[in-house]
């Protein structure tokens, strides 16, 4: 855990960096630092290993003040990744992903070892990559080896700054991803520097945003995009942070329609007649085992006249022969998503299908639909609840917008 209470930072200069300080990142938190050029990030960062020493206040590393600690012993705790990576040019990768642990007294052989596991880690093969020098690398490939070497002492907490900075968008969220992956697992206490929102939104439990020297607000991604709390926040995070906050808001039970549901091996015959009593247009199919199959639009199953599928112009269908069953007149959709994913990936896998809904569900098994208009009410709704500090099932909205689940597929 770490800990600063009224940290100042002032240069010899005048210039004051970082002014009056309080926050804490929690153990296992990956805390990202996000502000303009300038604002004190860095100068933040590099007080927690010593690299720069406060002017006054002070941190502490797991209830312990770092002023009392030896420089370099504290920083065999705390992992560090830079920008510029910072490889030892004549070492192969292996040798620099070693070095740490090989300076930390482990035997050299031992220490390659752990190298090799650890370039595995981060998406590197040892036995490809591990011989190589660092000029015979891509960029994003050094940012590995950077994550590695300072996973390489397993320290408790990891200070990183613009880690995947220098490389190009793609490999970039690549790089994110990947880096989420292993913090599923490996649960460091990370204090991760960024200027972008985007990226500091996508990695942090909780983000602070700075100011000139100081923070303007420290919470969850959700509540700063949903919630600024000053204006200069609210113009840091940007306009169109509505649609941000799409990819931090996740699909809830509560947000879900019940459209009406039938079986692949049910009669056609009979399912009809429950959309019929429904006054539904439509049914959700799901397979024998619950999962999501597709749909059926309730014409075809009544044998009455239906659009065909392709959009090319009116048609008749002939009615259901006897016996004939759901599977017959089934539409394949494959429109789904877990439980808990983020309404952007919604909205994409919707956009992806040309649907109008798209199926949520735990495990193989289906919870019901989010439409486009369920999905703004979700997004309402969390911005809503986020504001007011409660769960967001306990938010009623005055209006529900939407006239209801629209048929899915261009057929509809
Ligand atoms: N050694 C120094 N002497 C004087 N001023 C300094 C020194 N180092 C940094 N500063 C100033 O302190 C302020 C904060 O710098 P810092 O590097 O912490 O910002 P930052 O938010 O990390 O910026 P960037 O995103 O550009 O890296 C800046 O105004 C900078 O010019």
């Amino acid at each position: 855990m770490i800990r600063f209470e009224h940290v100042t930072k002032s240069y010899p200069d005048g210039t004051t960096a970082v002014d009056d300080l309080t926050f804490e990142v929690a153990e296992g938190e990956l805390v990202t630092l996000v502000g303009p050029s300038g604002c004190g990030k860095t100068t933040t960062m590099k007080m927690v290993n010593r690299l720069i020493e406060p002017t006054s206040g002070r941190i502490l590393l797991d209830g312990e003040d770092i002023s009392g600690l030896d420089p370099v012993q504290l920083r065999r705790r705390i992992g560090y990744v830079i920008q510029q990576v910072g490889l030892f040019p004549h070492k192969t990768v292996l040798d620099n992903t070693a070095t740490v642990p090989h300076l930390l007294g482990r035997p050299r052989r031992e220490a390659r070892a752990r190298a090799a596991e650890l370039l595995d880690l981060v998406g590197l093969d040892p036995s490809a990559y591990g011989d190589r020098y660092p000029e015979q690398l891509s960029g994003g490939q050094r940012q590995r080896v950077g994550v590695a070497r300072a996973l390489a002492a397993d320290p408790p907490v990891l200070l990183m700054d613009e880690p995947f900075g220098a490389v190009d968008p793609v490999v970039r969220e690549h790089l994110q991803n990947e880096f989420l992956r292993l913090q599923s697992t490996l649960r460091k206490t990370v204090l991760f520097v960024t200027h972008d929102i985007e990226e500091a939104v996508r990695l942090g439990d909780r983000i602070a945003v700075y100011g000139a020297g100081r923070i303007e607000q420290f919470d969850t991604p959700a509540t700063v995009l949903g919630a600024p709390a000053t204006p200069y926040t609210a113009e840091f995070v940007g306009a169109d942070r509505g649609l941000k906050r799409l990819s931090v808001t996740p699909v809830e039970p509560g947000d879900l329609e019940q459209p009406p549901v039938v079986r692949l091996d049910d009669p056609a015959d009979r399912a009809a007649g429950r959309l019929s009593a429904d006054g539904a247009s439509w049914a959700v199919v799901l397979d024998a085992d619950g999962a999501l199959h597709g749909w059926v639009p309730a014409a075809a199953l009544t044998g009455a006249p239906a659009a065909p599928a392709d959009g090319t112009g009116p048609g008749l269908r002939k009615r259901a022969p006897q016996g004939a069953t759901v599977r017959d007149h089934a539409r394949r959709m494959d429109a789904r998503l877990p439980l808990g994913a983020p309404l952007r990936q919604a909205l994409s896998t919707m956009l992806q299908h040309d649907a109008g809904w798209v199926a949520v569900q735990d495990g193989d098994h289906f919870l019901g639909v989010l439409t486009p208009a369920r999905l703004h009410t979700a997004l309402r709704r969390a911005t809503t609840a986020d504001a007011a500090n409660v769960a967001r099932d306990e938010v009623s909205l005055d209006t529900v917008p939407g006239p209801g689940v629209p048929a899915p597929g261009p057929a509809g």
